[in-house]
């Protein structure tokens, strides 16, 4: 008798996992592997993995156990592995409710980027401390065919390029073939970020993920969009020491940033469980070969 390997699928704005409950880190998830089950036609699709694991049962994750109990080990749709993802660390939330392994309220998730303070809402919201953002000084370009953009090179845990256009469509229809920063810049790749205006304190986005394409949201990203545009806003919450709100918009929905004076960055949106099932593993071995 074959074993069944289960998985369920979620997504915060759009930004689509599958989301592999795995406790005591027994499944092997290889690149390939993570590459057959985002497949969207060969696959169950996705843009990326959510393997849940607990901290005790992962070597990159022990040292946090004490702070926090499950570890997100997150994978792109490629199978890379990145810092941090901030849809994953919400969704990765709203499937421990799920489970059973929590409940509404506060707590605490540890991902590559560091143990994350997360707020589960009775409607269904779900708010994670995303830490601070880093600006590292330096001109970043970033180009699509022909045309290129002055972009900020912002770190949220993971890179971003943000850059500033006139109309979402320059980009082109699909971001694909990825938009490019200096590679010198970002020896590791980069995810970039299209962004224009909306109205105050209110932008709207279109994402290239590093691992994973054109996507219908990003957290990080997003993070990264509303401050950028806060520095262009001439808005430092560490200078005027009063939060700065923006609202930025995917096209998978909406989420709302806050900076705080102290650097920290909160982002809430929603974040939901679509489907739960099984698979077989002798399936996965085979995609993955
Ligand atoms: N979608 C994520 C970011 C996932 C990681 C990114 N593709 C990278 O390689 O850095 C988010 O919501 O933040």
């Amino acid at each position: 008798m074959s074993t069944r390997i289960a998985f369920l699928k979620g997504h915060g704005t759009e930004n689509d996992f599958v989301i592999v409950p795995d406790p005591e880190n027994a499944i092997d998830l290889s690149p390939a592997a993570v590459a057959a089950l985002c497949d969207r036609r060969a696959g169950l699709g996705g843009d990326g993995v959510l393997h849940v694991v607990r901290s005790a049962a992962h070597s990159e994750a022990k040292a946090l156990a004490a702070e926090a109990e499950w570890f997100m080990d997150y994978r792109n749709g490629d199978g890379s592995i990145a810092e941090m993802c901030g849809n994953g660390v919400r969704v990765f939330a709203r499937y421990l409710l799920h489970a059973g392994h929590v409940t509404e309220g506060d707590l605490a998730v540890a991902t590559r980027g560091g143990v994350k303070k997360v707020h589960i809402d009775k409607d269904g919201d779900v708010t994670v401390g995303m830490g601070r953002a880093r600006l590292p000084e330096g001109d970043v370009t970033v180009s699509v065919g022909e045309r290129s953009w002055p972009a900020r090179n912002v770190n949220m845990g993971n890179p971003h390029a943000v850059a500033f256009v006139d109309d979402l469509a320059q980009a082109g229809d699909l971001l694909s073939p990825p938009p490019f920063g200096p590679a010198s810049a970002y020896p590791d790749g980069v995810n970039v970020e299209f962004v224009v205006d909306r109205g105050p304190r209110h932008v709207a986005m279109r994402v290239h993920e590093r691992g994973s394409g054109e996507t219908r949201s990003c957290g990080t990203g997003a993070c990264a969009v509303a401050v950028a545009t806060a520095r262009r806003d001439g808005a430092d919450p560490a200078i005027t020491g009063t939060p700065a709100t923006y609202t930025v918009d995917v096209p998978g929905g909406t989420l709302v940033i806050t900076e705080r004076p102290d650097g920290e960055i909160e982002m809430t949106g929603p974040a939901v469980i679509v489907a739960e099932g099984e698979i077989d593993a002798k399936w996965l071995e085979y995609m993955a070969r």
